[in-house]
């Protein structure tokens, strides 16, 4: 029968091209994903015979077999599982269907110790073959096909493949791997059972590898034609709690998620009730490169019985937990139950909302144990405790720095647990450089008298601390929370008070620092806003274009002037993002609050250049609170005209 040649999809082919050179750093993972793909192949088979049982055909025990030829110099991997026909293995075998694919290949940034680290986390399935060999040969045949219509795919992986029709009277694929000289450490048995042992032990199919003897003529291990397994074969989540050990949780994330590092916390479960099910979740100690992809499915394996059903079952994890990884195990969902389905199911619901308080559980368990116990505390430990302890420190942090920002969308996005979020809430404060206090922290700190908790936010954590409004907090001693990041404005629209003390920005309205502001400072306001007066009518008729209001501020001790909103605004903060992301923004005049006290507030009044000054003014304020005075060119002549 004659081959024909087709061409790799280019972006295969650059794919290829990277794993041929060995961006690698653990080579032994071809295996890993070899095996993996054999068991999707068998998983896949027993789902559609679910619907047809003679794709069975005369073979209903599914299997995985993982055999070498030292003479040839090849490894082979076969399966039983749903095969390939030749119409499939062009497509599957040439093309990348994966939509991330452009931009992952994007990312690559030419060190190769991070691409391989994006590599890991990409994974790139059948390819990484090429990683230990120098030509491929796959042989397949779909279930329900004749025996005829089997296919061979070759490949060198450079920039193209050849396939032919075969006869092959076994149902599956075997990949058969023709190593490159540099790999011949992988003809081993005990190598090739230990890459196993260590990546594929959970796989629930058995894996087969010939059993080997010591033959005395030869000098040499032989294999025999005896077949041995050599894997446990019993899905991890199903077994109970006391046989598995850390490192056996570990290695299962591993493989799940594709990350080379350890998880920072799991959790086993197995869930009885109206619902019955069980949970493995786990939180990573790294965010993926596309953390930000809200439209990225979850990453939640569902099985139903054991079965495997869909990677990614969006519907078990609320959006803004799209980053936990995991295996859900229902014993109540039907087997053919659809992604369409899912979003309907009360038993779903249910899933997801005990999926959600575990992750939520786990975030507080770490983050009570963030800090070390000190003084006494630490003393009482035993030497195990402080060894956990110390093991444990750090570890919410870490999660903090990596996945914060996205665990803010829950405020937004999930009512029941808003509570329970905002106590796992960081942020970086007037009192802390580290991005450590939490909203508990904070209560607890607060000064005698002090109603709200104030905040600021910004561009940066360095325009925060400069910013003039947080004077008379400082003078006061009062701490600020700052809020930098992008979503902080987006979230304090759903956080509005926290165990009952309100948030309040110390840039809207006028600042009331209530009981902590004696009478004799109020008055010395009111009596400045008197005294002022004209003055600031004037400033109000100069800046009428810029500026809603002009008025004496409360707030201010070294600077002379800032910019505020009303209570109920949007922040310039939050209307410079708005703009930026090309959304319509209704205009936000700010108001000017001035420091009577300040010399160059004193020096307006009969200034020959007041129309100058008072713009200056502003436009300092403006830059000082992190935005950009709307005609860069004016403000500057105007600052040359004050200086000469
Ligand atoms: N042993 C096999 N039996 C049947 N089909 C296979 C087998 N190996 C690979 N395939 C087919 O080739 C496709 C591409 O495989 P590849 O490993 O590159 O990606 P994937 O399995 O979809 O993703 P990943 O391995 O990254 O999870 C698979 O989706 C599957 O359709």
């Amino acid at each position: 029968m004659s081959a024909h040649t087709h061409a790799f999809q280019a972006e295969v082919a650059q794919l290829l091209h990277l794993v041929t050179h060995s961006l690698y750093s653990n080579r032994d993972i071809f295996l890993r994903e070899l095996v993996s793909n054999a068991s999707d192949a068998c998983d896949k088979l027993r789902f559609e015979a679910l619907a047809d049982a003679s794709l069975y055909e005369d073979q209903p025990n599914l299997e995985i077999r993982v055999t070498f030829d030292k003479a040839a110099r090849t490894i082979t991997i076969s399966d039983n599982g749903i095969g390939m026909s030749e119409a499939e293995a062009i497509d599957h075998l040439g093309t990348i269907a994966k939509s991330g694919t452009r931009e992952f290949l994007q990312r690559l940034s030419g060190d190769q110790k991070k691409d391989a680290q994006l590599i890991g986390q990409f994974g790139v399935g059948f390819y990484s073959g090429f990683i230990v060999a120098d030509r491929i040969v796959v042989e397949s045949r779909r279930a329900g096909l004749p025996p005829e219509q089997g296919v061979r795919w070759t490949s060198d992986g450079s920039g193209q493949f050849t396939t032919e029709t075969i006869t092959r009277a076994a149902r599956g694929t075997s990949v058969i791997l023709h190593l490159r000289d540099d790999a011949s450490e992988y003809l081993s048995r005990w190598k090739l059972k230990s890459i196993i042992g260590k990546y594929s032990d959970h796989i629930s199919l058995p894996i087969l590898m010939p059993k080997e003897q010591w033959d005395k003529d030869k000098g040499e291990y032989v294999l025999l034609q005896e077949w041995e397994q050599v894997n446990a074969a019993s899905a991890l989540w199903t077994r109970a709690k006391k046989d598995i050990t850390d490192e056996q949780y570990i290695e299962f994330y591993k493989n799940l998620a594709y990350d080379d590092e350890p998880p920072l916390a799991w959790a086993h479960h197995r869930v009885e009730g109206a619902t019955e099910y069980t949970q493995l979740l786990y939180i990573p100690s790294k965010a993926p490169y596309d953390i930000w992809n809200r439209d990225k499915r979850g990453g939640v394996k569902l099985y139903v019985k054991r079965v495997f059903i869909m990677d990614d079952a969006e519907a078990l994890l609320p959006v803004y937990l799209r980053w936990v990884k995991g295996v859900v195990d229902s014993a109540d969902l039907p087997l053919n139950v659809s992604r369409e389905l899912l979003q309907d199911s009360r038993d779903v619901r249910a899933i997801r909302e005990g999926n959600t308080r575990r992750v939520l559980s786990m975030l507080e368990d770490l983050a009570a144990k963030d800090r070390k116990p000190e003084g006494e505390a630490w003393e009482r430990l035993s030497d195990d405790e402080k060894k956990q302890a110390e093991a444990d420190a750090g570890k919410y942090s870490r999660f903090w720095a990596e996945f914060g920002m996205v665990l803010k969308e829950g405020l937004g996005e999930d009512f029941a647990n808003r509570e329970r979020l905002a106590r796992l809430l960081r942020f970086a404060s007037t009192h802390s450089d580290a991005v450590s206090v939490s909203l508990a922290d904070y209560k607890a700190r607060m000064k005698e008298g002090q109603e709200a908790i104030y905040y600021l936010t910004a561009e940066s954590q360095a325009a925060a601390k400069n910013s003039p409004q947080l004077e008379v907090f400082r003078k006061k001693g009062i701490e600020v929370l700052f809020m930098t990041d992008r979503v902080d404005e987006w979230m304090l629209q759903y956080l509005h008070d926290f165990d009952g003390t309100p948030l309040r920005s110390v840039a809207k309205g006028a600042v009331d620092l209530g009981k902590l502001q004696d009478e004799e400072e109020k008055k010395k306001t009111e009596q400045a806003a008197e005294t002022l007066k004209p003055l600031l009518e004037r400033l109000k008729e100069v800046l009428k274009d810029k500026a809603k209001d002009v008025r004496v501020s409360a707030r201010l001790v070294d600077s002379p002037a800032c910019l505020v909103v009303e209570d109920g605004e949007y922040s310039m903060q939050l209307a410079r993002l708005l703009k930026a992301a090309g959304q319509k923004v209704p205009e936000v005049k700010p108001i000017l609050e001035l420091n009577p006290e300040h010399a160059l507030v004193r020096k307006l009044d009969g200034h020959p250049h007041f129309d100058d000054l008072a713009h200056v003014l502003f436009d300092q304020a403006l830059l000082a609170e992190g935005g950009l005075p709307e005609d860069p060119a004016g403000y500057v002549k105007r600052v040359s005209a004050l200086l000469v």
